[in-house]
């Protein structure tokens, strides 16, 4: 059999060119269906225009896939019945092009040129291309998920987009899958449910929901399943599920079938196509489908670097390729064919034929019944202005609601990740035993201060660099998620970051007092209860500093330069706190890092606690000759006055604050700077 490449220069020239698909154009486009392929045409693909005027009700429903031996509308249409039905809409953008900052003295590339298309509602429809063609930035920008460097006009329903208002309609579902990997199906479902539709639907109603969801999803028989055990397409299918909870009018899927095997490409597409049957308007990017998903496509929109070469429906895609003089080879993908041009693998000279065919997607020519299609102006006059609503924020819940959902699902994550909860536990019993042994009764012992003010050290630098660390190598991975859930309303970012300020509380309080309860008696300190607290104060304080520092390095980069920064960063905090070189003796230009290093007033309120407070003589029982037999020669001879403790705790706290401030400015710049 000729190649694709030679059939196209073959047939180029031939009076009854040979097209795609079994399709043969005899003259004047008349088609003639092979008998041993599939032709590609409405009576037994989809005619999106025949799908949209029939009503959810209708039984006609021959032209309608097929799922497990039964009509998906038929089997499924009712299933949505707890979903209100909303008006279906028609996104429209005109000379739309999207231009990115390259960088400080780099300048800027433009990305989208000037392109135009029309998404009618109902529809299923896949924008293709070749890599790198622009397909994933085009969605960014009809999502609103890219707002800097757009430029020309979107409009819904023939009104410019209110980009507030739309959000409120739509979802956008990344190309990976951002799950919380160990939380059921189930569960999965109803936070979102419960972030979604609050605490006004009562539970029967989002269990009613979910489980028409699930059915219809076909993960029902996997509610009990843990998310990280589901396969890729049960995952994108949960992906989808979840975001159907609030019934978005418009959806944005990037790449749904990347990954996925062609049975569970199938069943997304689909999925995805009795979503639009039912009134939405699904928009999908895809790479290359196959001709079978291809089929399942109301309409295409054919992208090569940033231009449109072809918009109109999937049927009339050949009989477009024909009138252009640049026919489907016969037996060859539609679909494969039309990026094969994309790619510009038959000549540049093809591209531009196909983009000036398509008017750079101004052209409805290619739609099924162009002339039924309804200009910006009838589309006003058909839809009312939408009702203006005073409500500020973007969440369809509130604020308390967010949290305690968020709290409430953080909760279920640390119980399920018991290895986590467990290490950190086990962290600070096995760091406490092993300093215990190595400094025990070190803290009643005037001959071993030196040893003692050691182990002072070895704690804080144990109580900052643990929790920083994991919060530097866990931060990351929930950015992905935050992003996702942030971008489609399920929750401010105020209340994910008290969410995750407040979880960690607990574990933190309890950690920090097993360690200090250990070390404090093996090594022997003071046994008075108020210096127990004011150590005890210390501690958790420094592990709060740590784990605000590691948020804002986490919330900044990623897990390697984060995982670098770290400890590179708590050096220069180690050498001004006044361990190693006393704070006299720093030089004076270097004086203030001591005003800035959390690990100095840690470091002076451990000692107020074990030697402030004029502590009596210590005891002398190791040796002879005790240098430091009175604590205030000590704090003298460490530059220390002992009776700072409550100074040091404002301090602390007051770093607290700003490290915890940073870091939320920074993710929300970095929520910013994904626009
Ligand atoms: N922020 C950016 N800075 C520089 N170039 C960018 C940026 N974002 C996208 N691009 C470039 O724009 C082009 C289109 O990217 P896009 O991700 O939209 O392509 P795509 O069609 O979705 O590709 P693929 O199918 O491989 O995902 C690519 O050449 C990409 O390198």
């Amino acid at each position: 059999m000729l190649s694709a490449r030679d059939q196209f220069y073959s047939n180029a020239a031939s009076p009854a060119a040979a097209v795609g698909l079994g399709i043969e154009v005899v003259g004047e486009m008349q088609p003639v269906y092979h008998s041993t392929t599939m032709p590609l045409t409405a009576t037994n693909g989809y005619d999106s225009r025949r799908e949209s005027k029939t009503t959810p009700n209708s039984t006609n429903d021959s032209h309608v896939p097929a799922l497990n031996g039964k009509s998906l509308r038929e089997k499924d249409m009712e299933r949505f019945s707890n979903l209100p039905s909303r008006e279906p809409v028609d996104m429209e953008f005109n000379n739309l092009s999207l231009t990115v900052n390259l960088g400080f003295r780099k300048g800027s590339k433009e990305i989208l040129h000037d392109i135009s298309g029309k998404f009618s509602g109902s529809q299923l429809i896949a924008i293709m291309g070749p890599s790198g063609a622009g397909k994933s930035t085009l969605l960014d920008a009809l999502s609103g998920f890219k707002t800097t460097g757009v430029d020309g006009s979107i409009l819904l329903n023939g009104r410019r987009r209110d980009l507030t208002a739309f959000r409120r309609m739509s979802c956008y579902i990344t190309q990976d899958d951002r799950l919380q990997p160990l939380l059921t199906v189930n569960e999965n479902m109803h936070i979102a449910a419960d972030l979604k539709l609050g605490p006004n639907v009562s539970f029967e109603e989002k269990e009613s929901r979910i489980e028409d969801i699930l059915l219809m999803l076909g993960l029902y028989d996997h509610d009990q399943t843990m998310t990280n055990r589901l396969s890729g397409g049960q995952k994108k299918r949960l992906s989808i599920a979840m975001e159907l909870i609030n019934n978005p009018t418009v959806m944005f899927l990037d790449e749904p079938t990347t990954g996925l095997d062609s049975s569970s490409c199938t069943k997304v597409l689909e999925l995805c196509k009795m979503l639009a049957q039912q009134g939405r308007t699904i928009i999908c990017t895809i790479h290359q489908p196959t001709a079978k998903l291809f089929q399942i496509f109301d309409q295409v929109y054919v992208l090569a670097a940033g231009n449109c070469v072809y918009q109109g429906s999937t049927q009339k895609l050949v009989p477009f390729l024909q009138a252009v003089d640049l026919p489907c080879p016969m037996y060859h993908n539609p679909a494969d064919y039309i990026i094969e041009l994309a790619c510009g693998e038959y000549g540049q000279d093809k591209v531009d034929t196909l983009k000036s065919a398509s008017e750079n997607g101004s052209s409805l020519t290619w739609f099924n019944n162009p002339e039924s299609i309804l200009k910006a102006s009838e589309l006003m006059r058909k839809y009312p202005v939408a009702k203006k609503t005073n409500k500020r924020s973007l969440e369809d819940t509130s604020y308390m609601n967010q949290l305690s959902v968020l709290m409430h699902r953080g909760y279920l994550k640390a119980k399920r990740d018991t290895t986590l909860t467990h290490l950190r536990i086990g962290v600070n019993v096995f760091v406490a035993v092993v300093l215990g042994a190595v400094y025990a009764n070190s803290g009643k012992e005037g001959s071993r201060v030196i040893d003692n003010y050691n182990l002072l050290f070895a704690i804080l630098m144990h109580h900052s660099m643990t929790t920083m660390m994991l919060t530097v190598l866990t931060f990351p991975i929930e950015m992905s998620i935050l992003l996702k859930e942030h971008f489609n309303r399920w929750y401010s970012l105020k209340a994910y970051y008290t969410s995750i300020t407040l979880l960690d509380l607990p574990l933190s309080i309890l950690g920090s007092l097993i360690f200090t309860i250990i070390i404090y008696l093996w090594s022997y300190q003071p046994m008075e209860w108020s210096r127990f607290w004011m150590f005890f104060a210390i501690s958790v304080l420094t592990v709060f500093v740590g784990q605000s520092f590691g948020l804002m390095i986490g919330a900044w980069f990623n897990v390697v330069n984060g995982t670098f920064l770290a400890p590179v960063l708590t050096i220069p905090m180690m050498m001004f706190a006044g361990f190693g070189v006393t704070l006299r003796d720093l030089p004076v230009y270097l004086k203030w890092g001591s005003h800035i290093s959390y690990l100095r007033y840690g470091l002076e309120g451990f000692v107020a606690a074990i030697y402030g407070n004029d502590r009596g003589t210590l005891e002398c029982e190791e040796a002879p000759y005790c240098h430091y037999r009175y604590p205030k020669k000590f704090l003298e001879e460490i530059t220390m006055t002992g009776d700072q403790f409550w100074n040091d705790v404002i301090a602390l706290v007051i770093i607290i604050l700003i490290f915890r401030i940073a870091a939320y400015v920074i993710l929300k710049a970095k929520i910013k700077s994904v626009k």
